[in-house]
């Protein structure tokens, strides 16, 4: 089908070899913003302390060819620069940053097919009306709000073809690229990556998680978790209710009230300790474009279930007793409570445990403030930042944490750094009490 493309969109590159050539000219515009000596470097894994510095036009570059791949090359683009402070240098760490809000859509002559594939031939008979022009493009997926013949408002989320195939294929070849990045061993990260990949393309998965999360919270004043359609859903099409609301980080915005900005960020927080201390089931990924807000109504709408994660008993009890230990400043309790969540081990040097315990200690100062904690009038990240910085490079950290407990960590780092965008006042030890 040789349509024009209504959404504006270029076709995502679906086949394995189309993927590779796509890839292929990344790492050209790569080598090109490093020069011969760098790459030389790079490719022989002995990237050394150097971090790679490209111009900045070079980065625009090999930003706008991942994010037109979209997939597992997107995905990591998004993990490296939300964790990776310290492995990518600031620019890169930034414009891998806006691959976040990047991803293009892809053009009907794409999508007008995988419809009649995954609905059927007389598919548009099933819908009367269907918005061509997606609300929104992430990395595996856009999603197209449509009414269906009996007039249910629905947002489907609908999967780039191709993508779910070649998530192993786009991995291996992005193994390149991960020597490019200080000689640090990113494999752990690349292996996490992976595995959260496969698990958010599997929709069925994600139609299951979002039935049993919406259980859990229920239908009341603060919260609205969408409902899975199964009549419209596929293996590629996860179709659910619509929801009204913004994207929850523009209530920052001055045209919004302090009301609004504090309900939504107090409700943020609830949402973390219930799903840690309550439902056991953690929706782990913190990108704020997961909440919308609801200006009339007040409620958070949560959204995208497609990494899921069940939260073992004794993790739930190590979280409890480190935030009591945190908020009475106990620091032999911390000690405690860090050894038993795997954060530090007894063979750990004591400069470094003393080093994490600090780290520990400043990240909790919200935790020990009597009523609500001022996230706009404090400096605490920038703190927190420069003495990690520090420690870093006293060599403190010579381990990285297990990627399979980082999602917690990035939970609540997430839900601060919102608390902080919207310069809210939070009180957490009341927000904590029923759960202590
Ligand atoms: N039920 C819905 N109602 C209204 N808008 C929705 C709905 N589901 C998703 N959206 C919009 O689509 C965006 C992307 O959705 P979602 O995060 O589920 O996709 P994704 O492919 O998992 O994205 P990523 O993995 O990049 O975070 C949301 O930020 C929101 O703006």
């Amino acid at each position: 089908m040789t349509q024009a493309p209504l959404t504006g969109g270029r076709a995502v590159p679906s086949t394995r070899v189309n993927r590779l050539w796509h890839l292929g000219r990344a790492t050209t515009d790569l080598a090109a913003g490093i020069g011969v000596r760098g790459l030389i470097d790079l490719a022989r894994g002995n990237g050394a302390s150097n971090s790679v510095q490209l111009s900045p036009a070079a980065l625009q570059r090999v930003t706008s060819r991942l994010a037109h791949m979209r997939g597992a090359v997107m995905k990591m683009g998004q993990l490296m620069s939300m964790d990776g402070s310290d492995v990518l240098t600031p620019e890169a760490a930034a414009i891998l940053g806006t691959l976040c809000d990047r991803a293009e859509s892809m053009p009907l002559s794409q999508l007008a097919p995988l419809l009649e594939t995954e609905y059927g031939k007389d598919w548009n008979r099933r819908f009367r009306r269907f918005g061509f022009t997606p609300v929104a493009a992430a990395s595996i997926g856009q999603v197209h709000r449509a009414e269906t013949a009996d007039g249910r408002h629905l947002a489907l989320k609908i999967q780039f073809p191709g993508v779910r195939e070649s998530i192993d294929s786009d991995m291996d070849n992005l193994v390149f690229i991960s020597r490019a990045i200080k000689g640090m061993d990113l494999q752990p990260m690349f292996a996490e990556a992976r595995r959260q990949l496969h698990q958010e393309a599997d929709y069925e998965a994600e139609a299951n998680a979002l039935e049993t999360y919406r259980g859990l919270v229920g239908e009341g004043a603060d919260f609205f978790v969408p409902d899975v359609h199964r009549d419209f859903s596929t293996g590629r099409i996860l179709a659910m209710d619509f929801a009204e609301g913004i994207a929850i980080d523009r209530l920052a915005a001055p045209e919004f009230t302090r009301h609004d900005r504090d309900r939504a960020a107090n409700l943020v927080m609830e949402i973390v300790l219930l799903e840690l201390f309550q439902f056991s089931l953690v929706q782990t990924d913190p990108n704020f474009g997961n909440f919308l807000y609801q200006i009339d109504t007040g409620r958070v709408v949560l959204l995208d279930f497609g990494s899921t994660h069940p939260v073992p008993p004794a993790i739930v009890s190590g979280y409890r007793d480190l935030i009591r230990a945190a908020m009475a400043d106990d620091r032999a309790a911390m000690y405690q409570s860090a050894i038993a969540l795997g954060f530090a081990r007894e063979d750990t040097p004591l400069e470094q445990t003393e080093a994490m315990l600090d780290l520990m200690r400043l990240s909790s100062e919200m935790m020990r403030h009597q009523g609500p904690y001022d996230f706009g009038a404090s400096d605490l990240f920038k703190r927190i930042y420069e003495r990690g910085r520090q420690l870093h490079e006293e060599g403190a950290f010579s381990q990285l944490p297990d990627p399979s407990s980082m999602f917690l960590y990035r939970k609540f780092l997430g839900a601060f750094m919102l608390c902080r965008r919207l310069r809210a006042r939070v009180d957490l030890p009341r927000l904590l009490e029923p759960y202590l």
